[in-house]
C-alpha cells in the first residue's frame, strides 16, 4: 500500500500543539505520511511565565532537509513559522523548483490574541516569495491585515477586501480565519477564489484551549488536497476538523492549551455551514 506524501516546512513547538506536531498529527489523522523540514525551534521558558525562546534553523541545514524531502516526490505542502527572510527566500525558491503545486501557505506572523507582529521585516518576504507559488494562503485577522497592507480588520467586508488584495499577490485561494476575533456571532472564516467569496461558519467554543488551531487547519487542508479533494471541500471538511479539535481544546499547564488534533475521529463531529456572499 503506498500513502500520499505530505510535507510541512514548519517550526517545532516543543509543548506540542502547534507547529511540526500539530501538522504530523493531523497528517496521520488524515492518513498521509507526513514529513517534515524544520525551520526553527519554539521553546517555552517555565521559570518565565512560559515565555517564548525562537531558535532558528541553520540555513545549510534547511537546505539539506528541503533536499531530502523533496527527493522523495511530495503530493502536498504547508509552510508555517518561517523565521527569517532568508529562510522565506529558501523555502520559497525550493517550492518554485519542486514544481509541486499543492502548496498551502499558512503565514505565521502573529500569536493568538496579539496584535504585535512577530518578525514584520517578514511580509514583504512572503509576498515576494511564497504567494505566487502558494495554491492556498490561510492568514488569521492580523495575519490577512499585514498581507493585503490594510491594517486591522473588523468585520466580514473588510476580509472580502483583504481577500481580493492578497489574490493579487498571485495565490488561487485565500482562506481569512476570522475565528474568535472577527465580529460575529459564529467562528467564520472567507474563502474567496479569485471570483467569489464564501462564508464558513462553525459554532464559537467559548474556550482558550485553542493552541495550534491554525496550523491544525492549514495542516488538515494540505492532507485533504494531497487525498485528492478539490480546494473547496478542502476547506470546508478541514474547518470540521479544526472545530471539533478546538471543542475538546485540554488544559496541558496554567500558560497554554492545545487543541485535541485528533478528536474529529473519535468524537461527533462539529458542523459547518457554507454560504456564497
Ligand atoms: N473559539 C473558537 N471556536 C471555534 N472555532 C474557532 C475558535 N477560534 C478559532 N476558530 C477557528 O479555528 C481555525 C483557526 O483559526 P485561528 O485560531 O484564528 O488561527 P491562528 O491559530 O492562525 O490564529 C479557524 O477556522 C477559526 O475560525
Ligand atoms: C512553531 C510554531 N508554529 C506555529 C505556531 C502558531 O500556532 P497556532 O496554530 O496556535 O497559530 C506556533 C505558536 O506557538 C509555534 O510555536
Amino acid at each position: 500500500m503506498t500513502l500520499k506524501k505530505t510535507l510541512t516546512i514548519a517550526g517545532s513547538d516543543t509543548s506540542g500543539g502547534a507547529g511540526i506536531q500539530a501538522d504530523l498529527k493531523t497528517f496521520q489523522e488524515h492518513g498521509t505520511y507526513g514529513m517534515n523540514a524544520l525551520t526553527v525551534i519554539v521553546t517555552m521558558d517555565p521559570d518565565n511565565h512560559w515565555s517564548h525562546g525562537i531558535h532558528p534553523i541553520a540555513l545549510d541545514t534547511l537546505d539539506a532537509q528541503l533536499k531530502t524531502a523533496f527527493s522523495t516526490g511530495i503530493d502536498s505542502l504547508k509552510t508555517g513559522m518561517l523565521p527569517t527572510v532568508d529562510i522565506i527566500e529558501m523555502a520559497g525558491k525550493a517550492i518554485e523548483a519542486s514544481g509541486i503545486t499543492d502548496v498551502v501557505i499558512d503565514p505565521v506572523m502573529a500569536c493568538k490574541g496579539e496584535n504585535e507582529v512577530l518578525f514584520p521585516e517578514n511580509v514583504d518576504a512572503m509576498v515576494k516569495y511564497l504567494l505566487p507559488h502558494a495554491k492556498v494562503v490561510t492568514p488569521n485577522l492580523v495575519e490577512a491585515g499585514q498581507l493585503s497592507g490594510l491594517g486591522a480588520l473588523h468585520t466580514v467586508e473588510d476580509l472580502q477586501k483583504a481577500a481580493e488584495k492578497i489574490h493579487s499577490h498571485g495565490t488561487k485561494f485565500v482562506v481569512i480565519k476570522g475565528g474568535k476575533q472577527l465580529k460575529h456571532e459564529k467562528a467564520a472564516d472567507l474563502l474567496y477564489d479569485g471570483e467569489k467569496h464564501y462564508l464558513l461558519t462553525a459554532e464559537k467554543t467559548d474556550t482558550t484551549y485553542n493552541h495550534g488551531a491554525g496550523c491544525t487547519f492549514a495542516a488538515a487542508i494540505t492532507a485533504n488536497l494531497a487525498n485528492g479533494q478539490s480546494v473547496k471541500d478542502a476547506v470546508y471538511n478541514a474547518k470540521i476538523f479544526v472545530s471539533t479539535a478546538i471543542a475538546h481544546g485540554w488544559k496541558l499547564n496554567e500558560y497554554v492549551g492545545p487543541v485535541m488534533h485528533g478528536a474529529a475521529n473519535k468524537f461527533h463531529k462539529a458542523e459547518v455551514d457554507v454560504v456564497e456572499l
